[in-house]
C-alpha cells in the first residue's frame, strides 16, 4: 500500500515553466479547472475555520428529542443517531480532517524535501543510505503499520497521522531527488557557484524552485490521500470519540443507513468535494506545468566524456618548449605547477587528462590556453576553479592563487577542506568564470536582474538597492542598450550575444583579480564575437585583471593575449609571448594548429602583430 500511496507523480521537473513561479501562479489561476478547486478548497477551509459562526449547534450536543432529525427543520441538515446537529459537526470535523491531513503533509515534505535535497547534491554515502531508507519504507505495509502503531500508541489519530507522514515521505524524497539530479550538473548550477553562492543558497534558490511544481502536485494528491485513509481509520472505530470527525460521522450514520440514509449522504459528499478538488487541482496544475513552454536544457559539462571510456592515458609528448616568459616570479598572481588531473578508470587505474601543466599568470597580463579540442584547456581550467567534473581529481602539482594553495601538495583530509574552503571563498570574488554557453549557464527561473545582484549582495554585503544600482550600471558598462529592460528580462528573452555580456557583468561585478574565460565567443554569432572580444579587453585594461582565456581559436589568441600556451594531449608543447610564437612557432604542433588557421596554411612569419590582427580572424577557426 505504502509503494503505492508514495509512488511520485510522473512529472519531469525540469519542465517548470521557464518565467518563474509568478508566471506559473498566473496561469494556474486563468486555468479553469484549476481556480474552480481552488475556490472550492478554499470554502470547505473558511468553513471549517468560521465553523461556529455558521451553527449554533454544539457539535457534541446530544439531544436525545432530536435523534435521526431530519433535515430542514430545526436542524438545517438534520441530527445523527445521538441527536447531535450534522452541520455543526460537518463543519468541526472539517477542522480535525484537515489538521490530520495537514500533519501528514508537513511530516512528509520535511523528512522527503531536506533528504532529497542533499541525496540529489551530494550523493555519496547519504544517498545510499537515504535511497535504502526510502526503499525499506515503500515496502512496508502502510496499513499494517498503522494498525500496528493503533496497538502501541492508542488511538490518537494526530499521531497516526504523522506516522503516516512517515510513510508518504519517501515519495516526496524520490520526487525532490530526481529533479535536483536532473539540474545539479547544469551549467547555470556551476556558474552560482562561481559567483559565490554557498550550496545552501544554490539548493535553495535554484534547485528548490525546479522541484517547486512537480511538490505542488504532489502535496495535493498525498493530502486527498490522508483524508481518505484518516476518514476510513476513524469509520472502523479509531480515534476519539469526543472529537467531531467526518470519518466518525460515516461510522454513527453507517449503523443507522436504513433508518437515516441521508445521514451517510453529508460526510460522504464533503470528503469526495474536498479529495476531488485537490486531485483536480493537482492535474489542472500538472497541466499548466506540462503545457508549458520549457526550454530545452542543453547537456553539461560533465556528460562530456565519461571517465568508463576506453582512452588511454594520455601518450608523453616533448618537452614544452618555453621561454624565460614561462617562468613565475614569487609575485605572480597564479601559478599552475605540474599539475596533473585524473579521473578513475572503471577495471582500476586512472586517466590522466592534464599531465603536468606548469603556466603562470601576471595581474594585467591576458594568457591564451590553447589547442584543440579534448586537449584538456578546460580541465585546467576547471582545476583552478575547483570544478572538475565527477570522479575528476588533482592527482599532482601545485595550484597557487596570490600566495594562496588552492591545490596540490595535500597533508590529508583536513588540509583538503581547508583548500576547498579556500576556493569557494574566492571562487565569485577575487576569480571570475566566464563560461562558454552563455544561455546554459543562466538559470531560467530567474530574471537576469536576481542573478546579478544575489553574489553581489552575498560577497560584497551590499543592500538590495545598491546591488541593483552596481548591477545596472554593470550592464551599461557591457554595452547592453535598456539596462532596466535587460535587468528584468528572463534568459530566453534576451539574444546570446546580450546573455553573454550579462555573464561578463556578472564575472565582473565583484572585481575579481583573476579572469577565466572558457572559449567566452564560441557559442556567439561572428559578428557579436568580436564586440564580446573587445568588450572582454577593454575590462581587463581598465580593471588589470589577470585573465585566462581558454580558447581552440588563433585568431582570438592574436587579439587579445600577451603570452600563449599552447596544450596537446594534456600537455603544455609551447609557451611564448603572442607576437613571439606568432612569429616563429618553434614546436611542430603549434605550426600545424597556425597552418590550419590560415587558409594557405604558410608559416607566419612577422605577419600577426597582436594588436593588429583583424578581430574577424574569428571567422577563421582552428
Ligand atoms: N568527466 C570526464 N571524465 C573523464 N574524462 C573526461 C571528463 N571530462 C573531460 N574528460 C577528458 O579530458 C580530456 C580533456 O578535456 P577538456 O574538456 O579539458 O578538453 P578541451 O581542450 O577543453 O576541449 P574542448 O575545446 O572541446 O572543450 C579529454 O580527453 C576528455 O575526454
Amino acid at each position: 500500500m505504502t509503494e503505492s500511496l508514495s509512488a511520485p507523480v510522473t512529472i519531469d521537473p525540469t519542465s517548470v515553466p521557464a518565467k518563474g513561479r509568478d508566471a506559473l501562479w498566473r496561469r494556474v489561476l486563468k486555468n479553469p479547472m484549476a481556480l474552480g478547486a481552488l475556490i472550492v478548497l478554499g470554502l470547505v477551509i473558511l468553513s471549517a475555520i468560521i465553523g461556529p459562526l455558521l451553527s449554533p449547534w454544539d457539535p457534541n450536543r446530544a439531544d436525545v428529542e432530536a435523534v435521526l432529525a431530519p433535515p430542514f427543520g430545526e436542524h438545517l441538515l438534520g441530527a445523527d443517531g445521538s441527536g447531535r446537529d450534522v452541520l455543526a459537526r460537518l463543519l468541526y470535523g472539517g477542522r480535525t480532517s484537515l489538521v490530520g491531513a495537514a500533519i501528514a503533509l508537513v511530516v512528509a515534505l520535511a523528512i522527503g524535501i531536506p533528504t532529497g535535497l542533499v541525496a540529489g547534491y551530494y550523493q555519496g554515502w547519504f544517498d545510499t543510505v537515504s535511497n535504502w531508507f526510502a526503499n525499506l519504507l515503500m515496502a512496508m505495509p502502510g496499513l499494517i503499520v498503522l494498525l500496528a502503531a493503533i496497538s502501541v500508541m492508542g488511538p490518537g489519530i494526530m499521531s497516526l497521522m504523522a506516522i503516516f507522514g512517515v510513510l508518504l515521505s519517501p515519495g516526496v524524497y524520490r520526487l525532490t531527488r530526481s529533479g535536483v539530479l536532473s539540474v545539479r550538473n547544469e551549467l547555470y548550477i556551476d556558474a552560482a557557484r562561481v559567483s559565490g553562492l554557498t550550496d545552501a543558497r544554490i539548493l535553495a534558490r535554484h534547485v528548490l524552485g525546479v522541484v517547486r511544481a512537480p511538490l505542488v502536485i504532489q502535496g495535493s494528491m498525498m493530502a486527498g490521500i490522508a483524508i481518505v485513509l484518516q476518514a476510513g481509520l476513524e469509520f472502523l472505530g479509531v480515534g476519539d470519540s469526543r472529537t467531531a470527525s467526518w470519518g466518525q460521522m460515516l461510522n454513527d450514520a453507517f449503523i443507522n443507513i436504513y433508518v437515516s440514509p441521508l445521514a451517510f449522504l453529508w460526510p460522504g459528499l464533503i470528503i469526495g468535494v474536498t479529495v476531488g478538488s485537490l486531485a483536480v487541482f493537482g492535474a489542472a496544475l500538472r497541466d499548466v506545468v506540462q503545457g508549458s513552454e520549457a526550454k530545452p536544457r542543453r547537456r553539461s559539462r560533465s556528460a562530456s566524456a565519461p571517465a568508463s571510456e576506453s582512452t588511454t592515458a594520455i601518450t608523453v609528448a616533448d618537452d614544452p618548449l618555453t621561454d624565460a616568459v614561462a617562468t613565475a616570479s614569487s609575485d605572480s598572481l597564479l601559478v599552475v605547477d605540474g599539475l596533473r588531473v585524473g579521473y578513475p578508470l572503471p577495471g582500476g587505474g586512472e586517466k590522466i587528462v592534464v599531465d603536468g601543466v606548469s603556466l603562470h599568470v601576471e595581474r594585467g597580463e591576458v594568457l591564451g590556453l590553447v589547442g584543440e579540442s579534448g586537449s584538456g584547456k578546460s580541465q585546467t581550467a576547471f582545476s583552478i576553479l575547483g570544478l572538475l567534473p565527477e570522479g575528476g581529481e588533482v592527482v599532482g602539482g601545485r595550484i597557487t592563487f596570490a600566495g594562496e594553495t588552492l591545490a596540490g601538495a595535500d597533508g590529508g583530509g583536513r588540509d583538503r577542506a581547508r583548500r576547498i574552503r579556500t576556493i569557494e571563498k574566492l571562487r565569485g570574488s577575487r576569480i571570475g568564470y566566464i563560461p562558454q554557453e552563455p544561455m546554459s549557464n543562466l538559470d531560467p527561473t530567474f530574471t537576469l536582474g536576481f542573478q546579478l545582484v544575489e553574489p553581489m549582495r552575498r560577497i560584497l554585503g551590499l543592500s538590495k538597492a545598491d546591488a541593483k544600482k552596481r548591477a545596472l550600471a554593470l550592464l551599461d558598462r557591457v554595452g547592453i542598450v535598456d539596462p532596466a529592460r535587460t535587468f528584468d528580462a528572463y534568459p530566453h528573452e534576451v539574444s546570446g550575444g546580450m546573455a553573454q555580456r550579462v555573464l561578463i557583468a556578472g564575472a565582473v561585478a565583484c572585481d575579481p583579480e583573476l579572469l577565466i574565460a572558457d572559449e567566452p565567443t564560441t557559442a556567439l554569432d561572428v559578428t557579436v564575437q568580436a564586440e564580446v572580444l573587445d568588450l572582454l579587453r577593454s575590462l581587463q585594461q581598465e580593471r588589470r585583471m589577470g585573465v585566462i582565456l581558454v580558447t581552440h581559436n588563433f585568431g582570438v589568441v592574436a587579439d587579445i593575449c600577451d603570452r600563449v600556451a599552447v596544450m596537446q594531449t594534456g600537455r603544455i608543447v609551447e609557451q611564448n609571448t603572442a607576437e613571439r610564437l606568432f612569429d616563429a612557432p618553434r614546436h611542430p604542433y603549434t605550426q600545424a594548429l597556425l597552418g590550419a588557421t590560415l587558409e594557405d596554411a604558410e608559416p607566419r612569419s612577422g605577419l600577426v602583430a597582436r594588436h593588429d590582427a583583424p578581430a574577424t580572424s574569428e571567422r577563421t577557426e582552428a
